[in-house]
């Protein structure tokens, strides 16, 4: 057992209990101990939890790649507190979305989070891969400025352990999925080579605590748009639509942050390599609830996505169901910056709220491979 000796991996210091009153999500606890060392029945659970709802909890304390995980989560939400305080004016530097790329700044209020044309409450900022081959996290292609924090030896250290490890969990559970897919081998982590151009990227998030009479959803309703999120909560605010058994909305129901415990989910790539067999979930960040409701909310994400050149379409697995339609012909680059910037206010273009959409239709619908249990 790896040795455990930082405090947050026991608990979340600093911050108010998250409520026991409030609806929570029934999400599968799974190991990544399990995971790593092959157990067939943890295999099982991480494809049925990817069938049902496309989110889960993975336990990191049980491996040596997990504890590290945890420390570099640990100081990585440092380097975002700190790089968030950096002046707007600074900051605003880095928005690169002018240019066509999701990388960098994103500022509050930047994005509408429904079709009323409400605004975001949250800050991103997103940097760039760092791949096995190439030592540079900004860029496998071209450089991007970025805050002096994120150039510092130290961050660039911590960012390439954080992006190398997150990618092994990535290809670990990929690699599962593929052969309950019933794929050739390695199809799916060969779509996922992070020595390749792809929008794989780490994610900042910080939303402040809102007004008192005024607490609502900070960043709206979505699915996240490339393969595997890994995220790091400690704040509550993450809410999943439960998939509805009857032809209504989905209850909307937090997820509880748990310490030593990533949440992992599928995002659009994994609906369309499969044909809408596994699921990904709406979700949205709202107020944090209870007494957490005052304190400001950090979130560290790492999202796989694929190689920019994949089309996104059904793949030829012997479990995945055939095609009825004809499917639309996208490649995963186009995908994400449809998605990614198709909701922003300050690129002055009109935007097309269903057009910036992902697989949400698919996910309300009701999953017809949920287990009757
Ligand atoms: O901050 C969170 O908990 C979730 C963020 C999220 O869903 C996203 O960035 O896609
Ligand atoms: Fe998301």
């Amino acid at each position: 057992m790896p040795s455990i000796n930082k405090e947050s991996i026991v608990n979340f210091p600093n911050i108010p209990p998250f409520p026991t009153d409030v609806p929570t999500a029934p999400l599968l606890q799974l190991s990544l101990g399990k995971l790593l060392s092959g157990d067939p029945i943890e295999f099982n659970r991480l494809f049925q939890a990817s069938v049902d709802i496309g989110f889960f909890y993975l336990d990191f304390r049980d491996s040596e790649l997990g504890v590290s995980l945890l420390r570099d989560t640990d100081e990585l939400f440092d380097v975002g507190k700190t790089l968030f305080e950096l002046s707007l004016e600074e900051k605003k530097k880095y928005d690169f979305s002018a240019q066509n790329s999701y990388f960098g700044y994103k500022g509050q209020g930047a994005a509408v989070i429904d079709r009323d044309g409400n605004l975001d409450r949250n800050e991103f900022y997103n940097v760039r891969p760092m791949t096995a081959s190439k030592d540079d996290i900004l860029g496998i292609s071209n450089q991007l400025p970025a805050p002096s924090i994120l150039q510092q030896e130290e961050t660039r250290t911590l960012l390439k352990s954080f992006m190398l490890n997150s990618h092994k969990i990535v290809t670990l559970i990929l690699s599962i999925l593929n052969d309950k897919l019933g794929l050739q081998p390695n199809t799916l982590p060969n779509l996922h080579r992070q020595t390749s151009p792809s929008g794989d990227q780490v994610r900042w998030v910080k939303a402040p605590p809102q007004p008192l009479s005024n607490r609502r959803v900070a960043l709206g309703q979505h699915t996240d748009f490339g393969s595997i999120t890994v995220l790091m909560n400690r704040l509550g605010g993450l809410q999943v639509q439960l998939p509805a058994t009857d032809g209504s909305q989905g209850e909307w129901v937090y997820v509880r942050p748990i310490p030593g415990f990533a949440v992992i989910n599928l995002g659009d790539a994994m609906v369309k390599f499969t044909n809408g067999l596994l699921r990904s979930n709406i979700h949205r960040v709202n107020a944090p609830p209870g007494a957490q409701a005052d304190c400001t909310r950090h979130s560290l994400v790492y999202f796989a996505r694929p190689e920019d050149q994949v089309i996104l379409r059904r793949l030829d697995g012997s479990n995945i169901p055939g095609l009825k339609d004809v499917e639309e012909e996208v490649c995963s680059k186009e995908w994400i910056i449809r998605r990614a910037l198709g909701r922003r206010v300050d690129l002055g273009k009109e935007i097309d709220f269903e057009k910036a959409a992902g697989t949400e239709e698919r996910s309300r619908r009701r999953n017809l491979n949920l287990r009757s249990e």
